[in-house]
């Protein structure tokens, strides 16, 4: 028979297990209502996310990767089923901006420097003048932009600027970074060294990331749980939980534990894939 104690010791445990969950979400769909009729962009999604996890979803074009980043960020509502966020609703949650959300071009305001791009949430969140400089020298220096504070984006690469992005999400400080295709745009190289500092930040600072992409390598390279999505209705295929190191550098790539998980997803798109697309 348990004592008191131990059935106490068992409910608190139960209890930070349950704090660890960021993203819980129950048979989701979403439908659009088009003039073309009913596009059911995502079919029942059981997916869960726990605290420090770097979730990947990839798939191919139209299978619901955006959509399902965007109804975690409260950016759109399912249909059906059920999602917290922190424990929250998503509206709860962007309100207590539980999120940092990168897209797809960095969307920085080109008559703002760099530094003033930063500084509008935290103006908005009515941050006095000082924890706005510390919070933009910090991040500036997370992302290895220290010095370029007073360029304006059109001054900067397409990698810088992407960086300059990621600053501006980490200076709201959310425990929760949302990532939408953030490196798409870039050319193979850049690519690879923004992954490195990426992952190097996530270990750095255990934040919980989901990431949108279309790559193999990028997704198994960031990855503690990589899930592939396949359209028509867009669902979930596969869930794959990396047994990588934490540790990582972009050599692993060539190793044979990460080209087995690469094949898996690989496996995974082709069954999901349509040549029509
Ligand atoms: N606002 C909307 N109204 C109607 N249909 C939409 C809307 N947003 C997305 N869709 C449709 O929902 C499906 C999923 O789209 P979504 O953008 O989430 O896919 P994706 O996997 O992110 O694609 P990609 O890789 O091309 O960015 C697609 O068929 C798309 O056309």
């Amino acid at each position: 028979m348990l004592t008191a104690a131990e059935i106490e010791d068992g409910l608190e445990d139960a209890m930070s297990e349950q704090a660890k969950r960021v993203i819980d979400i129950e048979k989701l769909s979403l439908t659009f209502q088009t003039n073309d009729g009913p596009v059911h962009a995502l079919s029942d999604i059981d997916l869960k996310i726990e605290e420090g996890d770097f979730v990947s979803f990839i798939g191919p074009s139209g299978c619901g990767k955006t959509t399902l980043l965007r109804v975690i960020a409260d950016l759109e509502q399912p249909t059906a089923g059920s999602i917290t966020v922190n424990g929250l609703s998503p509206e709860q949650a962007r309100l207590n901006r539980a999120y940092g959300y990168v897209f797809q071009a960095a969307a920085l305001y080109p008559w703002r420097t760099i530094a003033k791009n930063i500084a509008l949430p935290l103006e908005i969140m009515g941050l006095s003048k000082a924890e706005q400089q510390e919070r933009i020298s910090k991040n500036m220096e997370l992302v290895n932009l220290a010095g370029f504070e007073q360029k304006y984006p059109w001054q900067l690469s397409g990698g810088m600027q992407q960086r300059a992005s990621i600053a501006r999400a980490l200076a709201v400080e959310p425990d929760l970074l949302l990532m939408d295709e953030p490196f798409g745009a870039l050319d193979e190289i850049v690519r690879d060294h923004l992954n490195d500092q990426l992952h190097q930040l996530w270990d750095k600072t255990n934040k919980t990331v989901v990431f949108v992409t279309h790559s193999i390598p990028e997704a198994v390279y960031l990855s503690t749980k990589i899930v592939v999505l396949c359209p028509r209705p867009g669902r979930i295929y596969d869930v794959i939980d990396s047994d990588l190191p934490r540790n990582r550098t972009l050599d692993l790539r060539e190793s044979p534990e990460f080209l087995k998980i690469a094949h898996r997803v690989r496996e995974g798109l082709k069954a999901g894939h349509s040549y029509d697309d």
